[in-house]
């Protein structure tokens, strides 16, 4: 057992309460590897902005809870060594199970989501109900959530949102006790989140697709005012990298995100917590593909690694100055 405030980590409560008051709105960037830590570290002590760090269960899987949470400690002190103290939390997503959040409570992680979105409403409410009342024993943070994105986390077609209903919120928050409360208004995981033919094209050409739904989220501020809510699926799945990807062999095809003065709009109401990994998968690999294209004899990992980690720190350093607000608050 380990308490994350041993390890120099902060939950969100703070957090949320200056972005709510500030109309900005923290990033959780997942990561899964050195590389992005040290970038996301950068950027954020660069731009001064605080951080949410987030281990997504395909993180897991791919390079283990304790030396994901042993990395998060060592983001601590690679911060202060850059010469800024920010605050950073070290967040579960997309918890699953009881015992998943517990195990990382006990392992030093300062917030986990417990996603129980899929269930009936009640089971939701009972297993969000029972994390809650482990997690605040420690001053660990929780997420749930209410309504499906579209996309993987709904198995029926990628189109069907079941947006999150206002009317439950307020039993929702009340029952389980959560400190934030993740809702679909549109939103949905990875780099597919429209087809073209959702779409209208702008002057220059470019895709637009349809408006995210402010007025759900609207009618859920009205009933929660004040409670701090987070959008999941918030890549804008920027063009630049999806074309140096298929210029260098890539394949990926109708790749549209979230338009960046949406998330802008957003981060100025009660969304408080913007999630993007996306985003920072396509920037790297972009960089790796140029990279191993145009210098074909390099065999050095650290040879394309190391620029595709300069890629994502300018990445995450836009996303906290141009589209978050974060910039300046740590
Ligand atoms: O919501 C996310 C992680 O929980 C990430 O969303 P993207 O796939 O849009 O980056
Ligand atoms: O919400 C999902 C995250 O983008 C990460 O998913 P992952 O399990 O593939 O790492
Ligand atoms: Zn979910
Ligand atoms: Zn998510």
């Amino acid at each position: 057992m380990v308490s994350y405030k041993e390890l120099g980590l902060v939950n969100t409560r703070e957090m949320f309460e200056k972005a709510m008051a500030g109309k900005y709105a923290i990033p959780a960037f997942n990561f899964n590897n050195m590389e992005q830590m040290q970038a996301i570290i950068q950027a954020c002590v660069e731009t001064a902005s605080p951080v949410i760090l987030q281990v997504s269960s395909g993180a897991r899987k791919y390079a283990n809870q304790t030396i994901l949470r042993y990395m998060a400690q060592g983001a601590v002190e690679y911060a202060k060594e850059l010469g800024r103290n920010i605050p950073i939390c070290l967040h579960l997503d997309h918890g699953d199970t009881f015992e998943l959040c517990k195990s990382c409570i006990d392992m030093g992680f300062s917030s986990v989501m417990i996603d129980g979105s899929h269930l009936p409403y009640d089971e939701n409410v009972a297993l969000t109900r029972k994390v809650v009342e482990y997690a605040h024993q420690f001053d660990v943070t929780v997420e749930g959530e209410l309504g499906v994105l579209a996309g993987i986390e709904d198995e029926v077609s990628a189109e069907h949102h079941t947006y999150t209903e206002p009317d439950q919120v307020v039993d929702f928050v009340t029952k389980t006790g959560v400190d934030s409360l993740a809702i679909s208004i549109g939103t949905s995981h990875g780099a597919n989140k429209f087809r073209p033919e959702q779409c209208t094209r702008n002057a220059e050409g470019v895709l637009v697709p349809p408006p995210l739904r402010f007025d759900i989220l609207e009618e859920i501020e009205k009933r929660i005012p004040g409670f701090p809510i987070v959008l999941h699926g918030s890549s804008s799945v920027p063009q630049k990298y999806v074309d140096i990807i298929n210029k260098y062999g890539g394949a990926v095809k109708d790749a549209i995100g979230i338009p960046e003065d949406q998330l802008r709009k957003a981060a100025e109401s009660a969304v408080c917590k913007i999630n993007i990994d996306s985003d920072g998968r396509l920037a790297m690999t972009a960089a790796v593909r140029e990279i191993l294209w145009t210098k074909p004899a390099e065999f050095d990992p650290r040879k394309y690694l190391g620029p595709a980690r300069e890629w994502l720190k300018e990445l995450y350093k836009h996303k906290c100055e141009k589209v978050l607000g974060s910039a300046g608050k740590a």
